[in-house]
């Protein structure tokens, strides 16, 4: 058996970041950059007020009560034109261009007006409420960078930077193949001994909120001919994942039937669940064999699918983040194989997480894994652990998961 890890290592190595394109901004949302965005403007442009005032010179208001004449307005859009003077004062507003002449704003609440005099009562500090030319950003400054998957917040700032489009990685297209005479799709009739496939469809949403666009085969009989006619329509994705038929037993025929139409890596994996895994090629097509068991697949899917998509969209692959949480009751000691206990996530008295394993782990159990909030990982040879010892764990935080 192979550590986790090395597994997740050798995925990597076998995928290279696709290609990228133009999206408009509007489309942006979840995308990932391509290429760092550099500011086209400079933000603000100008000098401008940051509230409704008097814009004056802050030697003129030194000493207050001031009283100065008012020479003209200035509101948002429309800066005033003239040359403010000593002794005068120009009324603006929020966002307006400080008129020439002037350094700092009083704000509306500080003076008193009378026709076309203001009387200043409390004095400026200089350049007081003037927000400076760039001082968000300049033109030329690098706002966004590359790999960055881009939120509300990025989208704003690129529109602020001034860029209708922006480029972006293609989304990965991920070909999803069920196998197994013993499933049928959901909604269709159910024969003697069948159940109902959950793996392909939950791929299918993981791969959707990873970013890429699921590709679903649909289901591969137990039998070669069959299986190789189904792995047919994976040409043209950029990866392929089946689900099932990765273990020993006489009808686990993917293995075979990758060995014979492309490269394969059979591996044992140190890990429960998710023992059975394949990483190989079929055709130019990379496949990653994800095992049939509910849970195992879907473990497997965060542990390697995700940083494997995370790598073809051209961002930083890494297992998921761990940390640390309270464990919410005694645990045996671990065998050889890294686990991945289906926990509930509380918060002790001081707001501590508390990570409490489900007593049931069977890999079967999809009803588990929808109620539980994250995952306790055990390294191998985990000796036994007390209630209230520190643990890690990988928190569900996508919203996707
Ligand atoms: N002698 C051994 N037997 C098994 C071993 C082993 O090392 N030696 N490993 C076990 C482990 S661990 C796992 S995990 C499974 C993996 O098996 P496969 O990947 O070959 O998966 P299947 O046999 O096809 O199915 C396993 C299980 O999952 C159900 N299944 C399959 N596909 C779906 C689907 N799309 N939706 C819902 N459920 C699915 C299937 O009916 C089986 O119950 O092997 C162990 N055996
Ligand atoms: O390790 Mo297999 O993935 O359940 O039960």
């Amino acid at each position: 058996m192979i550590p986790v890890e090395d597994a997740l290592q050798r995925i990597l190595a076998g995928l290279q970041p696709l290609d990228a394109e133009d999206v408009s901004l509007d489309a942006a949302l979840g995308r990932v950059l391509a290429q760092d965005v550099a500011a086209r403007v400079t933000q603000p442009p100008k000098p401008v007020s940051a509230m409704d005032g008097y814009a004056v010179k802050a030697a003129d208001v030194a000493s207050v009560p001031a009283s100065l004449t008012v020479i003209g307005s200035a509101p948002a859009g429309r800066g005033f034109l003239g040359l403010l003077e000593s002794g005068q004062a120009v009324r603006i507003f929020t966002g307006a261009p400080l008129p020439d002449g002037a350094d700092s704003i009083v704000i509306q609440e500080d003076t008193e007006a009378a026709g076309d005099r203001v009387t200043v009562k409390e004095a400026p500090a200089l350049g007081n409420y003037v927000r400076a030319a760039g001082l968000d950003f300049k033109q030329g400054d690098i706002g966004l960078t590359a790999g960055t998957l881009l939120t509300a917040r990025d989208i704003g700032l690129a529109a602020a930077m001034n860029h209708p489009w922006l480029r972006v990685m293609r989304r990965p297209r991920i070909a999803i193949l069920a196998t197994g005479d013993e499933i049928v799709r959901p909604g269709d009739p159910i024969g003697r001994d069948q159940i109902v496939s959950s793996n392909a469809l939950a791929l299918a949403a993981y791969v959707r909120g990873a970013g890429g666009e699921p590709v679903v085969l649909g289901i591969a009989p137990d039998d070669m001919a069959g299986l190789k006619r189904m792995l047919a329509g994976a040409r043209g994705t950029d990866l392929l994942v089946t689900t099932g038929g990765a273990s020993v037993g006489d009808h686990d025929l993917i293995q075979t039937v990758l060995g014979e139409t492309g490269k394969l890596d059979f591996w044992k994996i140190a890990m429960r669940p998710g023992k059975p895994l394949m990483f190989g090629t079929v055709g130019d097509t990379p496949v990653l064999g994800l095992p049939g068991n509910p849970v195992s697949s879907m473990v497997c899917a965060l542990l390697f699918l995700g940083p494997a998509m995370q790598k073809l969209l051209g961002r930083k692959a890494e297992a998921p983040a761990t940390r640390p949480a309270r464990l919410g009751r005694d645990l045996k000691p671990n065998d050889r194989r890294q686990d991945y206990l289906r926990a509930t996530l509380t918060e002790d008295a001081e707001g501590l997480p508390v990570a409490t394993p489900f007593g049931k782990q069977d890999s079967s159990q999809f009803s588990l894994l929808t109620q539980a909030q994250c995952l306790l990982v055990r390294p191998p040879h985990d000796a036994a652990r007390r209630e209230g010892d520190i643990v890690r764990i990988i928190p569900f935080i996508d919203r996707y998961f």
